[in-house]
């Protein structure tokens, strides 16, 4: 086995390319294997196995910087670069992290996990470089997805005019997560497919080739005429009208071809594009036939193919993906927006069910939030589902675009709360404290699946503004389902379980957790009351009022930061009706980015747990008076 001699990069270096070959192989197999295993993202890695030892055949990482935009398909990378061994704990607690992470090797220079940085973190470190005076290289390698990001684009723009030496290899392989939309995604389509073009030059090429050494005028009249033919055919290469060199297409499985032109591109002055086509999930039947589900895989029986199906309550997606169907039914205002996740949000089947009504706009949350806004302005009712981490990406635009206007739009906010796997770039985390502040904003939660129902519905039937549902990226709690949706009055929150010692206002997913803790109280003869605070934004005032006047001491239990979130806005209502003596302890994700592992793992972590409140609870007791 070639793979077990392969401990740095320069191992690869004494190999032939035969042995490159059969290293490539034995790495998808490996890939296969141990994400059977563990889960992953497969597909895309199986995609970039040539073309990532390439670049650590032909370049000397980590002096040469390797950029990978999201970085999800750095695990190849990872295995070139001493980490195969720490594969049995890919994305779990403190094991090897699913994406570029510093902390685990000097060959992880740029960090990612949101799409789209990467060409804005190569012309930054190709003018650092430049400043500094040193020469090495800058790489970055981008997916046709990620390169609908708003950032790539900005960045495209600048990397033009700055005109410094740096590579872009872009990893088309006709997917996002999903199928890849947009313009820009035809445009490569033309070029890939252009057969005429790539034909032509490849016939040029040959000819060339064909002539003795040329030199001087011809060889510049030669270039001059490729480049006219290049532009004659693909009506002016996109990139290179923006101030890049472009090259390719080439296949990015064939290592020959692809060294070749990687090594040509190391020879270009100034920014050069590289397209490789590639295919997601290579070398495995199952991710090749689809690498939408292959993107992301759960552990799975490598012959067959078939994922290990946990059996349980519904999550909470798919609650939402069936419910928005329904309200579409009611109500034909309704349409769904996404930034490239129909799957991961839940909106496969309204797409089918409504395919005219369902748009799809890239990895571009920014231009999705601003589109959702022009809707409502227009009289229809958005659905703009996004993931809470990924809606960061889009925070002017819900203040500027559709708060600040105060528009009628629908968010349905997806893994909101910790998100396992994926960790700390993935949290939802902070939509809370981002939200709540922003005027005209209305914020709400589920306590279960049922709750999310009727909360969509109140969502769909209100007009007076901007309305916010969040819900977390897990199964639900297995209870009944009404069938009939109705809308909850805003700003009402409900009482769960009496008590009269504290009260906890818990949030969401936090209930069972404030259930547990209460339960245990109430056998020692404290009795907890138990607050469902299912609107976040506005808050029951009067329920507040009411733990005022019975003096109740409060806790607030959120799966969000602390800062700035939920209970901090109890404290500031508490503030601004001058109760200044209610005591209020808040309980919600510390100061600091939790890491990769599974949702009960990252609560233990933070604190979020009913032994925890347990703690909390009892520390409310008042102490004896000690004796003068
Ligand atoms: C800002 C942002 N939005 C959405 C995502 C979710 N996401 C992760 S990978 C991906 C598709 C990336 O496609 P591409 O860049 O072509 O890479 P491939 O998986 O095809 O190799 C998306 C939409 C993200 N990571 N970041
Ligand atoms: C890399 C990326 O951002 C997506 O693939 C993300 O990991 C999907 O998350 P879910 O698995 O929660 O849909
Ligand atoms: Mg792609």
């Amino acid at each position: 086995m070639l793979l077990e001699q392969i401990r740095r990069p320069e191992d690869l270096k004494r190999l032939t390319l035969e042995e490159l070959e059969q290293l490539a192989a034995e790495i998808r197999q490996f890939l296969i294997e141990k994400l059977s295993v563990t889960g992953g993202h497969l597909a895309p890695n199986l995609g970039v196995v040539e073309l990532t030892i390439a670049l650590h055949y032909l370049f000397n990482s980590p002096e040469d910087k390797f950029i990978f935009d999201v970085g999800h398909q750095s695990y190849v990378h990872k295995i070139l670069t001493g980490r195969m061994d720490r594969f049995d704990t890919l994305r779990q607690y403190k094991g090897l992290c699913g994406f570029v992470k510093r902390s685990e090797s000097e060959h992880d220079v740029w960090e990612a996990g949101h799409s789209s940085t990467s060409l804005s973190a190569a012309i930054g470190m190709a003018v650092a470089r430049d400043i500094k005076g040193k020469s090495n290289r800058v790489i970055a390698m981008i997916g046709d997805g990620a390169l609908t990001g708003g950032m790539a684009l900005e960045a495209l723009n600048h990397i033009g005019h700055e005109k410094r030496n740096l590579m872009v290899i872009l990893n088309d392989n006709e997917m996002s997560i999903a199928p890849n939309v947009g313009a820009l995604h035809n445009y490569l389509g033309k070029i890939r497919s252009d057969r005429h073009y790539v034909k032509a030059k490849e016939e040029f090429e040959y000819l060339i080739k064909k002539i003795p050494a040329i030199g001087g005028t011809l060889a510049k009249t030669a270039e001059r005429l490729k480049d006219a033919l290049k532009y004659m055919v693909v009506s002016g290469v996109w990139f290179e009208e923006l101030g890049l060199t472009y090259l390719g297409p080439v296949d990015g499985h064939n290592l020959p071809v692809l060294m070749e032109t990687l090594k040509q591109a190391d020879k270009v002055q100034g920014p050069v594009l590289v397209h490789v086509i590639t295919l997601k999930g290579k070398g495995y039947s199952p991710a090749e036939a689809d690498s939408h589900k292959w993107h992301g895989i759960s552990p799975y029986k490598i012959e067959s193919g078939q994922v290990l199906k946990t059996v349980g309550p519904p999550m909470y997606t798919e609650v939402f993906s069936q419910a928005i169907i329904e309200l579409a039914e009611q109500d034909d205002r309704i349409v769904a927006v996404t930034p490239a996740m129909p799957g991961g949000s839940g909106l496969t089947k309204f797409a089918e069910r409504f395919p005219k009504r369902m748009f799809d706009v890239g990895i571009a949350e920014q231009h999705a939030a601003t589109f959702s806004a022009a809707l409502a302005e227009e009289g229809m009712k958005p659905v703009f589902a996004v993931y809470s981490t990924f809606l960061q990406r889009a925070y002017d635009q819900v203040v500027h675009d559709i708060c600040r206007a105060n528009l009628n739009v629908m968010f349905a906010i997806d893994r909101a709360g910790f998100v396992g796997p994926d960790g700390e770039t993935h949290q939802g985390v902070f939509d809370i404290a981002f939200l709540r502040s922003i005027p005209n904003m209305v914020l709400m939660m589920p306590k279960d699946e049922n709750e999310l129902r009727h909360m969509l519905k109140t969502a769909a039937v209100y007009d007076g503004g901007p309305i916010a549902v969040r819900y977390p990226r897990i199964s639900g709690l297995g209870v009944p389902m009404d069938e009939i949706m109705k809308p909850i009055p805003i700003g009402t929150w409900e009482v769960l379980r009496n008590g009269d010692f504290a009260a906890i206002l818990a949030v969401g997913p936090m209930i069972p957790v404030a259930m547990a803790a209460a339960e245990t109280m109430g056998k020692e003869g404290k009795q907890v009351r138990v607050i469902n605070a299912r609107f976040i934004k506005p808050m029951d005032e009067a329920m507040l009022l009411q733990l005022a006047k019975e003096e109740l001491p409060i806790i607030t239990l959120e799966e969000g930061a602390q800062m700035g979130g939920f209970g901090s806005g109890v404290m500031e209502f508490y503030s601004n009706q001058n109760l200044l003596g209610m005591r209020v302890k808040t309980i919600g994700v510390p100061d600091y980015f939790v890491e990769h592992g599974s949702v009960p793992e990252q609560r233990q972590e933070t604190g979020l747990t009913p032994e925890r409140l347990i703690t909390e609870l009892k520390a409310l007791i008042p102490r004896k008076r000690q004796r003068a």
